[in-house]
């Protein structure tokens, strides 16, 4: 199958990109002979007309960022240029802006395709964790939609450090582009026109969940949730922020043997004491600065803090709070749970849908290594501060400074 050449690339803005996409147009065969090209975070928005990014001999089609359904402001947008020698039936099917998804489908029926497929369907998306599940479901229904659907994924080219950087944080994953082959697209388009609400339908009497741990320290989390849902209901489970982070060392540790110790990545200046707060691991348990970005957005009421301690020595009691939280009848209590010794865990007796009992499986629990007790000190000294603040807002003493 000859496929069509399409050019992909983060411009991050397209504004300040186009006398060098014009000189390319010109003196690049390989640009100038694509049959489409795809930028994402274009940072386009309604003051710049599409007259100031003109490519001649290419359509634009644009999907600027809104603002208002975004939840940010900056950056995001995504076009394509379509070159006219290969397809002038160019239709935009579907942009779709959330907090948590960007997405753009546009039609080509080129003039020439050497088989029977008449239709290539673009899209591309930009989400957080929550919109890649969204564009998954819509992926596995055109799949059912169309048997005979050719599917084809591009990513931007990185070197192995940038994967290597992805896989250490994986928010912040590629936007790929996703190119479908179709024969009759209008199939697509009715689906498409009823998959416009992007949360699955909740009905009654069900509560549908979303887990992602950094959301509680993602800056821009609150804003998107919030114009998402803002009946939305969070729970975070907290603990020890001293413990929290020398397991997170511990479970970097599992994965990288080879980083430094865990001494010297929580000093800026070993000698004063001085705590590098840019490291994830300590600026994480800055719980009452995250809590805060939160109520920007969300009162106290609608948030619940769960203690990581508690949930391991009365986890029914525990539970039993998130059940109120919810506004659930309190089905889970202590005759669910039995204590396993030798993982230092509760388990649950019996798993959900099977008679055997289930217990946490083996990440849980490492062995943590041995901090001088100066370190623990000088970071216990640290956070006191901000767990005073932290239980004076959550209206919870937590008890780590005991
Ligand atoms: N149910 C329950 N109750 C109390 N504490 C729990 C529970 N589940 C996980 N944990 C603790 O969370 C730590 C690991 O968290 P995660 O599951 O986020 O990370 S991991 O990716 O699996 O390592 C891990 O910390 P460590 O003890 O340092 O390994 C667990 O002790």
């Amino acid at each position: 199958m000859v496929l069509p050449c399409i050019h992909l690339a983060n411009l991050r803005s397209l504004p300040n990109k186009m006398d060098e996409l014009l000189l390319l147009s010109q003196t690049n065969k390989d640009f100038s002979n694509s049959a489409a090209l795809c930028f994402t975070e274009s940072w386009l928005n309604d003051a710049i007309p599409d007259n100031a990014l003109n490519l001649p001999g290419f359509q634009l089609l644009r999907a600027d960022r809104v603002t208002e359904s975004a939840g940010k402001s900056r950056g995001g947008g995504t076009c394509f240029y379509i070159n006219e020698r290969w397809c002038t039936d160019v239709t935009a099917l579907k942009k779709m802006c959330c907090p948590s998804l960007e997405a753009f489908f546009i039609n080509c029926k080129p003039f020439y395709s050497p088989w029977e497929f008449s239709s290539f369907i673009l899209s591309r998306d930009d989400f957080m964790w929550f919109g890649r599940k969204i564009y998954s479901h819509i992926f596995t229904a055109l799949e059912t939609l169309y048997t005979d659907l050719a599917e084809i994924c591009l990513r931007e080219s990185r070197s192995e450090e940038e994967d290597e950087e992805e896989e250490e944080n994986a928010v912040c994953e590629d936007n790929p582009i996703f190119v479908l082959v179709l024969r009759d697209f209008s199939r697509l388009q009715d689906f498409l026109k009823t998959s416009g609400d992007l949360m699955p339908k909740t009905l009654e009497g069900q509560i549908t969940m979303e887990k992602t741990p950094s959301y509680f320290v993602t800056r821009e989390a609150p804003a998107r949730i919030y114009s998402m849902s803002r009946s939305t209901k969070l729970i975070v489970v907290v603990r020890d922020p001293v413990t929290r982070a020398i397991s997170d060392y511990t479970q970097t540790l599992s994965k990288k043997p080879g980083i430094p110790t865990f001494e010297s990545l929580t000093f800026k200046n070993r000698t004063t004491g001085l705590i590098d707060t840019s490291w994830s691991a300590i600026q994480i348990g800055i719980y009452a600065k995250h809590l805060n970005n939160w109520l920007q957005f969300f009162p106290m009421q609608q948030i619940l803090f769960v203690s990581g301690e508690r949930l391991i020595s009365d986890p029914a009691g525990e539970l039993g709070r998130v059940q109120d939280f919810l506004g659930l009848k309190r089905i889970i209590t202590d005759k669910h749970f039995y204590f396993n010794k030798t993982k230092g865990f509760p388990c649950l007796k019996k798993a959900e849908g099977s008679s055997k009992p289930h217990c946490l499986g083996k990440t849980k629990g490492r062995t943590h290594p041995n901090i001088k007790p100066e370190v623990v000190q000088r970071l216990r000294d640290f956070y006191r501060p901000f767990n005073m603040k932290f239980y004076q807002m959550t209206g919870r003493i937590f008890g780590w400074d005991d």
